[in-house]
């Protein structure tokens, strides 16, 4: 799945929220140490947070330990009452109405052990009952979705003697019995292989496409997120600090390109297009690192390459900045991102 093909998917649909949320705060009390251990200030968890998710749209959250992701989605999911501020789930308050959370989305927490001592198909089965399918339903939803992501073999194996990676893939299967509008999935690929995260991706897209399901997904993994992503929103200190495509947050944060050039021996210094781009670059050794703007990177390569310089070359590299490169500018530079919220 790219990123190119989510974006215009088909099922998505720019001008309907599915979940709407403003001005959402919430602040964990201080606690006071006991027997003389330290005592633990006040948290601001979330701070101000205002994001529109649409139908269709796989929407990230991005940021660090302790950004306060899980306490966001806890709160969209109607499991934590926020201090200030509404969530709209399909035009329902959940703020005042966390009952109705379940029939809106299927969540997936990072801590599933509710499940552990059913087996992968139970769990599955389980689900859906809860959820309200008839027997017939939730166990044709269940065989379905079984043979979907793979797990024949261990179906009739109980969550807790299976390992974490498949432990995390029947979780997942079971969140998708008793199809939700929108799935709220905390680090689903967490300890998953290839295969699996394959599968998860494969399941989402294909659930967006047919029904124009919407995911919200919290995740660290950054390279992950750059190729499943439509829109990301960085987390940082309970506020989101940049909102926007990965395309997006990569123009506006890292417009820079990466020329990386090893010499064969000593840089050819004397040459004018090796003297000019000295001035630039981060010396080690035979290797020079230099940012440069893609016009002037692209000139500075061809300058190189097609002069007398060429022959003094050992290596050379081109890198276009990742996600991952404006994760941490962004972790980086608070100040420099404000202007980085769009939605
Ligand atoms: N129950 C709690 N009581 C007090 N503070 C808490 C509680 N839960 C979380 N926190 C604090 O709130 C902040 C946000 O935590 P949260 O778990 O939401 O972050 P996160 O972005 O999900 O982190 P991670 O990526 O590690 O899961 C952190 O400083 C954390 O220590």
């Amino acid at each position: 799945m790219s990123t190119r093909t989510s974006e215009a998917g088909p099922a998505q649909d720019t001008g309907t929220v599915v979940c709407a949320v403003r001005g959402l705060t919430k602040t964990y009390p201080a606690a006071r140490g006991r027997r003389g251990a330290p005592s633990a200030p006040a948290v601001r968890a979330t701070d101000d947070v205002r994001l529109d998710i649409r139908r269709g749209e796989i929407f990230g959250l991005l940021g660090p330990n302790g950004a306060g992701k899980s306490t966001l989605v806890r709160q969209l999911t109607g499991l934590l009452r926020p201090d200030a501020g509404t969530v709209e789930i399909l035009g329902h308050d959940i703020v005042r109405h966390p009952d109705r959370a379940a029939r809106l989305l299927a969540y997936l927490g990072q801590e599933s052990t509710a499940l552990d001592e059913l087996t992968v198909s139970l769990a599955a089965e389980t689900t859906g009952r809860l959820r309200g399918l008839p027997l017939k339903d939730a166990r044709a939803e269940r065989d379905a979705v079984i043979e979907e992501l793979g797990l024949g073999p261990i179906a009739a194996r109980p969550l807790k003697k299976i390992s974490g990676g498949q432990r995390r893939l029947a979780c997942f299967a079971a969140a998708l019995v008793g199809e939700r509008p929108l799935l709220v999935l905390d680090e689903p690929t967490t300890g998953m292989d290839p295969v699996a995260r394959r599968a998860v991706w494969a399941a989402v897209d294909r659930r967006r496409a047919e029904r124009g399901t919407t995911v919200l997904l919290v995740t660290h993994n950054v390279i992950e997120a750059e190729t499943v992503l439509d829109r990301v929103a960085v987390v940082d200190r309970g506020r989101v600090i940049a909102c926007d495509t990965p395309a997006g947050l990569k123009q506006q944060v890292a417009s820079e390109v990466r020329v990386e050039l090893v010499w064969r021996e000593a840089a050819p210094t004397g040459l004018a297009e090796v003297d000019a781009l000295r001035e630039h670059a981060v010396e080690a050794g035979r290797r020079w690192s230099l940012r440069l703007a893609p016009d002037e990177a692209r000139t500075a390569v061809a300058t190189l390459t097609g002069g007398p310089a060429f022959d003094h070359l050992d290596d050379f590299s081109l890198a276009t900045p990742s996600l991952e490169d404006v994760y941490l500018a962004l972790g980086g530079s608070r100040s420099d991102v404000k202007g980085l919220v769009k939605a």
